[in-house]
């Protein structure tokens, strides 16, 4: 079969399995199968050329998002700022908002001019936060702390990868089972730390995603904050980020669109000395920003 035939079923499978990008996921499991990028299939389609793949395994990636299973569990891998990270059931999976936030992050640091930053990742997930710091911030030293055991598989396996790219990051990045919440949680880092940078679970538990890859694949523990309007989790951690900072340090962090109000009030009565909220690319509000 020719492949603009190959794709053009495949999207009409899983248009009618409701997904929104029927053409681009098909092309991009097809990219997967035959072991090329995504261009590599855009053009083989543009020349009416052949691309050999991987039939049965096309097939079989194809019935899993026709299941409505994410994509990047599918192909095992998702792209976050520089790096690539592997992901898969257990894992929540990074998003593009999130690099606005570690963006918020690192522009402070360099407005600081802070040469050898300490830099904590409450709630660490597969690492990207973290492991984005760490790699984009020569002399930087990082501390992440993630509370599944089985996430944290994934942090470890993303560093393993990540430190075979980069390979001094192996000692300026360490990982930490526990409680982000806990007081007891790296409180050897009390009052020495630069920046806090974090995604902790915020998705009011009023507010149950519709989207089923969301819904029924993204771990409940990534997803919600702990409370009606998901802000319970949130505030922990931004109690626990006030002691973790040295005077004059920043916390960055991402929260849902309605929380961005009072979330600042909260910094501020915790004693943050400034705290605004931040807006993603498309301008919604996003992320607390706060100076201790
Ligand atoms: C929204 S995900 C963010 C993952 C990653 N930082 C990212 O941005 O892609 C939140 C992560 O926090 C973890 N988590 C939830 N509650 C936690 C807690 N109390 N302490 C530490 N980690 C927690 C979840 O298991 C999940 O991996």
């Amino acid at each position: 079969m020719i492949i603009s035939d190959v794709i053009r079923e495949s999207a009409a499978r899983l248009r009618e399995a409701g997904i929104e990008t029927p053409e681009h996921d098909a092309k991009l499991l097809l990219a997967e199968a035959a072991g090329v990028e995504l261009r590599d299939v855009d053009k083989a389609l543009l020349m009416g050329s052949a691309l050999e793949y991987d039939e049965a395994r096309f097939s079989a990636m194809l019935e899993r998002r026709a299941k409505r299973e994410p994509l990047q569990y599918i192909v095992g891998h998702a792209p976050f700022r520089y790096l690539d990270l592997k992901v898969g059931p257990g894992v929540f999976i990074p998003r593009p908002e999130t690099e606005t936030v570690v963006q918020a992050g690192l522009d402070w640091m360099t407005r600081h001019g802070l040469m050898h930053p300490r830099v904590v990742d409450l709630c660490a997930g597969s690492g990207a936060i973290g492991l984005a710091v760490v790699t984009e911030v020569p002399g930087s030293q990082v501390w992440a702390v993630e509370l599944s055991a089985r996430t944290a598989e994934w942090t470890r396996r993303n560093l393993a990868e990540t430190a075979k790219r980069y390979p001094s990051i192996a000692s300026n990045y360490q990982l930490e089972l526990g409680d982000a919440t806990s007081l007891t949680t790296l409180a050897q880092l009390d009052g020495t730390v630069d920046m806090v940078i974090t995604n902790p679970p915020y998705v009011p538990e009023t507010d149950v995603p519709e989207q089923p890859e969301v819904r029924d694949w993204d771990p409940e523990l990534a997803l919600y904050g702990g409370s009606a309007d998901g802000t319970l989790i949130p505030e922990r951690i931004i109690e626990r980020a006030f002691r973790l900072l040295k005077p004059g340090g920043a916390l960055v962090m991402e929260h849902d669109v309605t929380q961005g109000g009072r979330l600042v009030a909260y910094a501020k009565a915790t004693g943050f000395t400034t705290a605004i909220t931040g807006q993603d690319w498309t301008g919604r509000d996003r992320y607390l920003f706060a100076e201790k």
